[in-house]
């Protein structure tokens, strides 16, 4: 089993590069799959699970990738293949993106259901309704879902009931290749839908409007592969900067870009952070004390749920009360328990956290619940007493690249092991110690 051990106490201090995005290059993978011809070239790609995840999707669908070097190439233009199984999709909630492309190329797809998960049932109904919208039959039996249309799929008016990022991605990825217009309302703003609007544009689509409510795609007959640059993950950005900021640091974030991070710097200027924009980053330095506020996740741009551990971990340290309201996902408060096995004190009331600072974390053996509750476990570990051993790292290394190794290199005393737990009798126990093996990471 592996574990990242952090000793709180030290300030952050120096520079840290974020990566691409993963939220932004999962469905512009998946997005790949609609270049009859050509090949896409996409720069810029994390060396996450998650990518290698999609891959193993795309795989399956008879889709060639081939990563290099933070590039990745993919080619989709021999006969495809329709359906991704359990296997598949179990992994990654996101593996349903490639339903959307491969209803619009080749008029049928059936997925295996992706299932319930660590923040909440996650369903996929406003997919469905979209598809179902431009013609597709939908149905739902022994764990999958097939839809299928005779045809193209066709130009129409959808509005979401809610803005949701996954279903704005594959109802866009669905409308592109339609007959006529698609006017899609109330749909979700986030940075990574422009970067999947951009990327579908090189390949030769006709969208408008991505990063307002409003989406308005013109179908085209075909596409082609495209070389496209993903975006810089605001989330992977975000969490570097709770750890400048709670440990009283100073870390120059290098390709945070500020528009994507606004509802996050204005918290944290209200806490009493300082961030400076510069050149090719965001300085942010950690005050003596930080002030309590109140917060609530939204849509973007208001504030990001995958956000929101990482900032109670800087609540935690702030001096009163603050409270936090999760309103985008139904259960996200898994960490809680976590925190108050650091002695976090932490109360929850419905979809509220009320968070009482500042409290004198103590290091514990604690579980990374979700991607973000790992990262956040590990920042509140940067300023607990003693040593915080976080294990469940198949999470983390959904959403983060070498974690342990970046803290480290700004000064945190981090890093990460593989403990053999080679313990198997009561008369071993007295005489073996677990044996720790430092390691890189799986993903390197
Ligand atoms: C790979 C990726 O990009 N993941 C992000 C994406 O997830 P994801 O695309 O799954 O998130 P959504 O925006 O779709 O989900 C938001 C809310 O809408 C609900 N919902 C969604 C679809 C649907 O058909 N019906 C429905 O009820 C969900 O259960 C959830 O409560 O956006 C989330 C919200 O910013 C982020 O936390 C995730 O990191
Ligand atoms: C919830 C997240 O991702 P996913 O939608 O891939 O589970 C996240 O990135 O915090």
């Amino acid at each position: 089993m592996e574990k990242i051990i952090v000793r709180g106490g030290r300030r952050l201090n120096g520079s840290v590069r974020v990566e691409g995005a993963k939220n932004a290059v999962l469905p512009v993978i998946a997005a790949s799959i609609l270049a009859q011809k050509g090949t896409s070239i996409l720069y810029d790609v994390p060396a996450l699970s998650d990518v290698y995840t999609i891959c193993e999707v795309l795989k399956y669908l008879n889709v060639d990738t081939k990563i290099e070097n933070k590039s990745i190439k993919v080619d989709a233009t021999k006969t495809l293949e329709t359906e991704a199984p359990f296997e598949a999709v179990r992994k990654m909630r996101a593996s349903f993106l490639v339903m959307g492309p491969l209803l619009a190329r080749v008029g049928h797809s059936r997925i295996a259901l992706p299932g319930g998960c660590a923040i909440g049932s996650r369903p996929i109904d406003q997919h469905l309704k979209g598809f179902e919208a431009m013609g597709a039959e939908v149905t739902i039996g022994n764990g999958f879902i097939e839809a299928s249309v005779k045809g193209r799929l066709k130009g129409t008016k959808i509005y979401l009931d809610f803005p949701s990022v996954g279903a704005t991605e594959n109802i866009m990825m669905a409308a592109v290749l339609a007959e006529g217009t698609t006017v899609m309302e109330n749909v979700a703003q986030e940075p990574e839908i422009v970067c999947l609007a951009n990327y579908l544009n090189a390949m030769g689509a006709k969208v408008r409007g991505a990063g307002t409510g409003t989406i308005r795609i013109e179908g085209v007959k075909e596409l082609a592969g495209a070389e496209h640059t993903v975006i810089p993950d605001r989330i992977e950005a975000g969490t570097f900067m709770v750890g400048a900021a709670i440990t009283g640091g100073n870390v120059l974030v290098e390709g945070a870009v500020s528009e994507h991070l606004r509802p996050l710097i204005a918290k944290m200027e209200e806490m009493g952070v300082e961030i400076i924009e510069e050149a090719n980053g965001l300085r942010v330095i950690g005050p003596e004390e930080l002030k309590p506020v109140d917060l609530k996740t939204m849509p973007h741009p208001g504030f990001p749920t995958d956000m929101q551990s990482q900032m109670m971990a800087l609540l935690l340290q702030a001096k009163g009360t603050s409270v936090i309201t999760e309103t985008v996902f139904e259960n996200r408060f898994m960490h809680v328990e976590e925190f108050r096995r650091m002695n976090g004190n932490i109360k929850i009331e419905g979809r509220a956290a009320i968070i009482e600072g500042p409290s004198k974390l103590q290091g514990a053996e604690v579980s990374a619940t979700d991607l973000r509750a790992g990262a956040s476990l590990i920042l509140a570990g940067l300023v607990a007493d003693g040593y915080t051993r976080v294990d469940e790292l198949k999470h983390l290394d959904r959403g983060y690249v070498e974690f342990a190794e970046k803290l480290a290199a700004l000064g945190a005393d981090v890093e990460r092991v593989k403990v053999q737990e080679t313990v198997e009798t009561e008369e071993q126990a007295e005489t073996e110690e677990a044996t720790v093996v430092k390691m890189k990471p799986k993903f390197a």
